[in-house]
């Protein structure tokens, strides 16, 4: 791999505007473009997202619950996915949230980010909740494959604040979290670059990063910012949310997109009109 992930990603935000475009094949979506909620129309829903979504957007996030929900015959279309954007060289961002021990974190780590992996994606989101050193043998692997992780800080669901907003020894847990990153991304940001360890901030946190004083410039994060659209992110909440930050901020959407299909032409359209609005 020649570049790391937080290099790649930088270019591919500037070349495409700064969307991440969500696959979440869940019942009620699929079942909405007339296919039947099996692997057959889980298949036709995550390749026509592909074909959409390849060369338009800076980087495709499919959610893996979705594609186990089917078992190994789910899994084997979500390696599908993950190959074929790779092939059209389009970054793949796989939201597995993983966390786990050492040996397990371990395991993980080289199944998603390993030289060995089947069909690695290019990012893996992963939850550092068991504490963010737990998450240390996926660091060190991503590192050195070129690979990058998003870690989750401030998440976008109202039950996240209980853990993420808590304070321990007069440090809060979210800021402890950025912490833990800017470190691993030091050296990056000495070059001035953007890191490979990024977070997850909900693009529907309000003004918890500014309350929580979470330095994101400092930390030279890659910022997932999912929630844009269906959840009421808008282009002018990511504004007030990151401030200076912003360039930093990939936002996700899924439900937003996906809900313009299943007529390719139209989810092109969708697509490319909410990758403009972030551009501009
Ligand atoms: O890690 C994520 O991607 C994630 C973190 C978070 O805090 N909130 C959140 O909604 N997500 C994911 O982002 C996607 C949101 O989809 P939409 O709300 O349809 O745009 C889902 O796949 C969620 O699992």
């Amino acid at each position: 791999m020649t570049q790391p992930f937080g290099a790649r990603l930088h270019d591919a935000m500037r070349s495409h505007g700064p969307l991440c475009a969500g696959i979440d094949p869940h019942r009620g979506l699929v079942e909405s473009w007339g296919l039947t909620y099996d692997v057959r129309g889980l298949e036709r829903f995550a390749l026509t997202c592909v074909e959409a979504f390849a060369g338009r957007v800076a980087a495709v996030k499919p959610q893996s619950a979705f594609f186990e929900v089917f078992g190994s015959r789910g899994v084997a279309v979500l390696e599908r996915v993950l190959t074929e954007l790779r092939e059209a060289g389009t970054l793949t961002i796989l939201d597995a949230k993983r966390g786990d021990i050492g040996s397990t974190m371990t395991a993980y780590a080289e199944a998603y980010l390993g030289e060995g992996a089947v069909a690695p994606p290019d990012a893996l989101t992963v939850s550092p909740y068991l504490g963010y050193e737990s998450l240390r043998p996926a660091i060190d692997l991503a590192d050195r494959t070129g690979r990058g992780l998003f870690v989750l800080a401030l998440t976008s669901n109202p039950e996240g604040a209980s853990v993420q907003h808590a304070t321990r020894d007069g440090e809060v847990v979210a800021a402890s979290i950025v912490r833990g990153a800017a470190g691993d991304n030091a050296a990056a940001h000495g070059r001035g670059e953007l890191g490979s360890v990024g977070l997850v901030i909900g693009a529907t946190v309000g003004t918890a990063v500014q309350d929580l004083g979470l330095d994101l410039v400092g930390a030279a994060t890659p910022v997932l910012a999912p929630g844009f659209g269906a959840q009421g992110g808008t282009v002018a909440s990511l504004g007030s949310t990151f401030g200076a930050a912003r360039g930093q901020v990939l936002a996700a959407s899924s439900r937003e997109i996906l809900a313009a299909g299943p007529e390719p032409r139209r989810l092109v359209a969708q697509t490319t009109r909410v990758a403009e609005s972030l551009r501009a």
